[in-house]
């Protein structure tokens, strides 16, 4: 069983997945946010390869990729980076990349290197899945988990197909647009979780504007398995980047409150 079902089918399931950019603002920086955010209590690391281009990202995770990248991030350094996280964590570990740098290494280099490092997962974020059947077969090949987007746009009739390819936990997009922090959920939520819920045996995850405690519980109680929160931390290591120590306990308090909020849901 891998990392991540493991988690899932454990006693203490995952609730809060948390999102970074890798190498943000620097990558000393970067491995100090991602202990923090663990400490907190993040069930799921979720860590983004920073791209020049990168494919819905909203203005909190754009800056933070712009960061990264003029703080000499590099993919060999995420993969420092995961390994380095991974001599002193047993955290499930997500790769959240553009194809390109997979591209650039090939397939099966990228899955080795990834696994390697001790990452769990990839997403790539624009591989739809008609074209991932070479990269499926070296993620297999490296027993990396596969994570899906489904999105609010996403014709029903490609779950199953979706569902097919993907392990781990599938990804539900909250709201169509970017990524960044909202007031408040799309009422619909529910609805979705539930179709998505129908077409696979796989746990849900739901990301997109989730920011506060009271969007985890209401994620919960509309039956996801996880929430996934993005913006809201990067938002915190960009105020805190010349700061490691203060940037630290903010993230440790933030994620504590988002934890504390997805284990109390009567839901879960
Ligand atoms: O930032 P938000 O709204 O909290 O959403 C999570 C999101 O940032 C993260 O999972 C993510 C970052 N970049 C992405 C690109 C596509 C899909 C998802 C993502």
């Amino acid at each position: 069983m891998s990392r991540i079902a493991g988690a899932f089918a454990g006693a203490k399931r995952p609730f809060l997945v948390a999102y970074l950019v890798g190498g943000d603002p620097d990558p000393a920086t970067s491995l100090a946010a991602a202990m923090a955010i663990v400490e907190g209590g993040a069930d799921i690391l979720e860590i983004g390869i920073p791209f020049t281009d990168p494919i819905a990202d909203g203005p909190v995770i754009q800056e933070a990729n712009v960061r990264a990248l003029a703080g000499g991030m590099t993919t060999d350094k995420i993969f420092a980076l995961v390994r380095a996280i991974r001599e002193r964590s047993g955290v499930p570990i997500v790769l959240m990349t553009s194809y390109n740098p997979v591209y650039v290494r090939g397939d099966a280099r990228f899955c080795h290197e990834a696994r390697d490092a001790g990452a769990d997962a990839v997403l790539i974020t624009d591989l739809p899945p008609e074209e991932s059947g070479a990269f499926d077969a070296a993620a297999r090949e490296h027993a990396l988990d596969r994570i899906f987007l489904v999105a609010p746009n996403t014709p029903p009739e490609r779950l199953p197909l979706i569902a097919g390819l993907a392990s781990g936990f599938l990804y539900l997009v909250s709201v169509q647009g970017v990524t960044g922090v909202r007031e408040s959920l799309d009422p619909a939520i529910a609805r979705r979780i539930a179709a998505v819920r129908s077409a696979a045996s796989l746990p849900v995850a739901v990301g997109f504007g989730i920011s506060r405690p009271e969007h985890v519980r209401a994620i919960a109680d509309a039956g996801a398995d996880a929430a996934i929160v993005g913006s809201a931390v990067v938002r915190i290591i960009g105020e805190h980047g010349g700061d490691a120590a203060a940037m630290q306990a903010a993230l440790r308090a933030y994620v504590a409150g988002m934890a504390v909020a997805a284990r109390r849901s009567g839901a879960l």
